[in-house]
């Protein structure tokens, strides 16, 4: 309580209030013991010469005061077991008394990005082509809920491949190109000398099909994702997604389709992944999908599931969200031609 009798927040209780008295009360102060309710100040005017406080309108009881264990009761779950450790999810731990929480740690991931042809900076020229994937993979493992150490560009050199891969001390290893059978394709020699062993080497997914994952080591994996950059976005969904949500301790979104608003082609045998947006409640395929090309995926907010054969408009397809999906900007029908 102030010296003028006011009752602040954070001090310690004050007496009860007796019948037919009132006192002045800041916001997120205890009521004191007995009181009927608060009035809010520009709600009531003080007569100071005659003591005296006059409500202008109605006073109901137990207005403006909020009562203990609204939110929560002691004992009460709060949230289920698993739940990613969101900000609010921090606020409401400290709201209700939490020092510290059980959490798995985020996987530490370590790209490694391959190919003698790649240049950091500047434009194309003789052969040399701009890296795509150094500056896209580690915020995109991020979003997915990694702690990316680090970013590293070893060319096309087999030792320090090697050398990268067993002395990493990273939980997952993610290298970009280099999955192939080519002269300078070291990803697969490489594992086999290091000793991993290979839980999945190649998919029936276009692009992406050379994709791999493999065990280094007990807890310890390599996502070697296909060096064309749909194709590595490809395994960054399908391998890297899944991986990383199991070391998290995430559960599995539910799958869900939408409609497809046209037609689609689809590869003889293989799956498809394609860009598309969502519009009006149906899937807008986008342009520029080669395994090449990153144009309509970097519009898109997710991937269709194409069934081999293709599928038609109307066909309801599986989608794989990109982690951004809420936030790609909405193409209004008139506009984004470039893209679809
Ligand atoms: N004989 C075969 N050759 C290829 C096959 C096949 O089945 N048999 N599959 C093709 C497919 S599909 C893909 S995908 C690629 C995957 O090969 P790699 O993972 O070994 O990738 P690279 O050969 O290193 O690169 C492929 C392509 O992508 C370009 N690239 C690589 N890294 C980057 C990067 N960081 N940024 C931008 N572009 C990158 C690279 O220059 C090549 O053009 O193999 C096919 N070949
Ligand atoms: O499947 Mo490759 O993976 O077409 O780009």
């Amino acid at each position: 309580m102030r010296g003028d009798g006011s009752i602040l927040a954070g001090h310690s209780d004050s007496g009860p209030l007796f019948d037919g008295t009132a006192v002045r009360i800041a916001t997120g102060a205890r009521i004191p013991p007995e009181t009927t309710a608060v009035i809010r100040s520009e709600h009531a005017r003080v007569d100071t010469s005659a003591q005296q406080l006059h409500a202008d309108r109605e006073v109901i009881p137990g207005q403006d005061i909020r009562p203990r264990g609204q939110e929560c009761r002691s004992g009460d779950r709060l949230l289920p077991a698993l739940a990613v450790v969101t900000p609010p999810v921090l606020g409401l731990a400290a709201a209700a008394g939490y020092d510290e929480l059980v959490t798995f740690a985020r996987p530490r991931v370590e790209v490694l990005v391959l190919g003698d042809e790649l240049l950091t900076s500047s434009l194309p020229h003789d052969g040399l082509i701009r890296d795509a994937l150094g500056p896209m993979i580690g915020p995109w493992l991020r979003a997915l809920g990694a702690e990316v150490v680090a970013t590293r560009r070893l060319g096309d050199d087999a030792e320090a491949l090697h050398r990268a891969v067993t002395t990493s001390e990273a939980d997952v290893v993610v290298t970009t190109g280099g999955t192939a059978a080519g002269p300078v394709d070291h990803v697969h020699p490489v594992l086999r000398k290091a000793g991993a062993e290979l839980l999945v080497d190649q998919v029936a997914v276009r692009p992406g099909h050379p994709m791999l994952l493999a065990r280094l080591a007990p807890g310890k994996y390599l996502v070697g994702l296909p060096g064309n950059p749909l194709a590595a976005v490809s395994g960054l969904l399908t391998l890297a997604e899944p991986l990383l949500r199991g070391l998290a301790g995430r559960p599995a979104p539910a799958p869900y389709s939408a409609p497809l608003r046209d037609e689609v082609h689809g590869h003889p045998h293989d799956t498809r992944l394609v860009p598309v947006v969502h519009r009006d409640d149906r899937l807008v395929p986008l342009h520029y999908n080669g395994p090449a090309m990153l144009r309509g995926t970097a519009a898109a907010d997710g991937l269709a599931v194409v069934p081999p054969g293709g599928a038609s408009a109307g066909d309801e397809l599986e989608v794989l969200d990109l982690p951004w999906a809420t936030l790609t900007p909405w193409i209004p029908s008139d506009a984004g031609r470039c893209f679809t």
